[in-house]
C-alpha cells in the first residue's frame, strides 16, 4: 500500500561507512537533480509508484487533538490538578490513537516562530550559487541538498533540505549554518533552546500520562543524545498528483517537533489505513512519536507513517527537529509499560538508526524487525 523509508536523519550514522559504495548512485542523483531543476518539471524518478496519489482535496482532515502544554507543567495557580490530569489523558489518547498532536501553550511567541520561518524562506529563496556554499558533501549528511540516493529504484522526493545537527554540541558544523541572513545562526541557536525545553517537558508528560516515573524516558536518551533540525523546502510542482514532497515514512527518532508552513498545507498522517490531511493550527507545533518512543512505550504510543503532498501553485516550508537517544544507550520497552495484558513487544537494542538503515537496504520495516 505504501512504503515506509527510514527518516533521512537516521542515515547519518551510516553515511561515512556507506558513502564509498555509492559513488555511482550519487552521480545518478546529481544528474536527476540537474535534469529536474533545468526543466522545472519532475522527471520519472520522482513519480510515485502505482500512479496518482489522488487530488489533495479528496483526503479528509485529521481531527488530531490539540494539547495545551501550559497545562502539563507542574501544577500551579494556572491550572488545577484535575485540569492537568485531563490534559495528560488527552496526550495519552492522542499518542496512542494518532501518534501525533498539535501542541499549543508552549510559551514560544508566534512572532518568534514567524521570524524563524522567515529566515528559512529567505535561505531557500537565495540564488543556487549562494545555497551551494552550504551544500551537503556527498560523504556527509549535514548541509543543503536533496535526500541521499541509495538505489536507482528509489522514488525521489520533490524537495530540498537543509540538515543541521544541533546536539551533541561538538557535532555542530557551524560552517554549514547560513551566514546569508544576518540572524540565521542566532535564531537557530535560540530556536534550539526553546524546542529542547518543549521536548524535555514532553518526555516527562508522556511518562506521567502512563503513570510512570517522569524521568524514565528522558534518562534513556543518555549523555550524547542526538538532535538535528531539518529545514524542508517543497517547490511548486506541475504534476502534484503524481509526485510527493516527502514519501511515506515514520521518523526513526524518539520524538519529532515540526513547525509547519503558516499558510500552505501538505502534511498527511496515516491512521487505520487512511491518509488524513494535517491542518494548520496557527502558532502550534505538530509533535509526533518516533519509532524509538514506540519501542520505549512498548507499542502504547504509535510512530505514525506520514508524508507530504506536492502543490501546483505554492511552495511550502517546514522545520522538523528530531530528538534521538544516544546510539550507545540501550533502548527497550519501559518496565512500567509491560504487563500480563501487554507483554514485552520489542527487543532490547542499541543504535536503532543502524537497524533502520540495514532494514531499509533489505526492504524490511525496522519496527517489525525488532519485534519479539
Ligand atoms: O514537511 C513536513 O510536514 C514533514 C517533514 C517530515 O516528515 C520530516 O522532515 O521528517
Ligand atoms: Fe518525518
Amino acid at each position: 500500500m505504501f512504503s515506509v523509508s527510514p527518516q533521512l536523519s537516521t542515515w547519518s550514522f551510516y553515511w561515512h561507512r556507506e558513502s564509498k559504495k555509492r559513488s555511482s548512485s550519487s552521480s545518478f542523483s546529481q544528474n536527476v537533480q540537474k535534469l529536474s531543476t533545468a526543466a522545472e518539471e519532475p522527471v520519472p524518478a520522482y513519480f510515485v509508484k502505482g500512479g496518482s496519489v489522488g487530488p489533495v482535496e479528496s483526503f479528509p482532515i485529521a481531527q488530531t487533538p490539540i494539547v495545551d502544554l501550559s497545562l502539563l507543567r507542574s501544577v500551579s495557580s494556572k491550572c488545577s490538578g484535575k485540569e492537568q490530569e485531563d490534559e495528560l489523558e488527552k496526550l495519552k489518547s492522542a499518542l496512542s490513537e494518532w501518534g501525533c498532536f498539535q501542541a499549543i501553550g508552549h510559551g514560544i511567541p508566534t512572532s518568534f516562530l514567524d521570524e524563524f520561518r522567515g529566515i528559512a524562506k529567505e535561505f531557500f529563496a537565495l540564488p543556487v550559487e549562494e545555497k551551494q556554499k552550504y551544500a551537503r558533501d556527498p560523504a556527509d549528511l549535514q548541509g543543503h541538498g536533496a535526500d541521499p540516493i541509495l538505489s536507482n529504484e528509489q522514488v525521489l522526493d520533490w524537495s530540498k533540505r537543509l540538515f543541521l545537527k544541533l546536539l551533541a554540541l561538538d557535532s555542530r558544523k557551524l560552517k554549514l549554518w547560513p551566514e546569508t541572513t544576518a540572524e540565521f545562526r542566532e535564531l537557530l541557536g535560540e530556536y534550539f533552546k526553546e524546542v529542547k525545553s518543549v521536548i524535555d517537558l514532553l518526555q516527562k508528560a508522556m511518562a506521567r500520562s502512563l503513570d510512570m516515573e517522569e524521568n524514565c524516558f528522558s534518562k534513556k536518551y543518555g549523555d550524547r543524545a542526538f538532535m538535528a533540525a531539518r529545514f524542508n523546502h517543497y517547490p511548486p510542482c506541475s504534476i502534484p498528483d503524481f509526485v510527493l514532497g516527502a514519501k511515506a515514512h515514520s521518523d526513526g527518532s524518539g520524538t519529532t517537533v515540526l513547525l509547519q508552513d503558516e499558510e500552505v498545507e501538505g502534511r498527511q498522517v496515516l491512521k487505520d489505513d487512511q491518509w488524513f490531511r494535517v491542518p494548520i493550527v496557527p502558532g502550534a507545533f505538530v509533535v509526533n512519536v518516533g519509532d524509538q518512543m514506540q519501542i520505549m512505550s512498548n507499542g502504547i504510543f504509535k510512530s505514525p507513517p506520514h508524508r507530504v503532498t506536492a502543490n501546483a501553485q505554492n511552495e511550502r516550508i517546514s522545520v522538523a527537529v528530531f530528538y534521538f537517544p544516544d546510539t550507545k544507550t540501550e533502548v527497550e520497552p519501559n518496565e512500567g509499560s509491560i504487563s500480563e495484558e501487554r507483554p514485552q513487544m520489542y527487543k532490547k537494542l542499541e543504535n536503532y538508526a543502524a537497524i533502520n538503515f540495514e532494514c531499509f537496504q533489505s526492504g524490511k520495516t525496522a519496527l517489525d524487525a525488532v519485534r519479539l
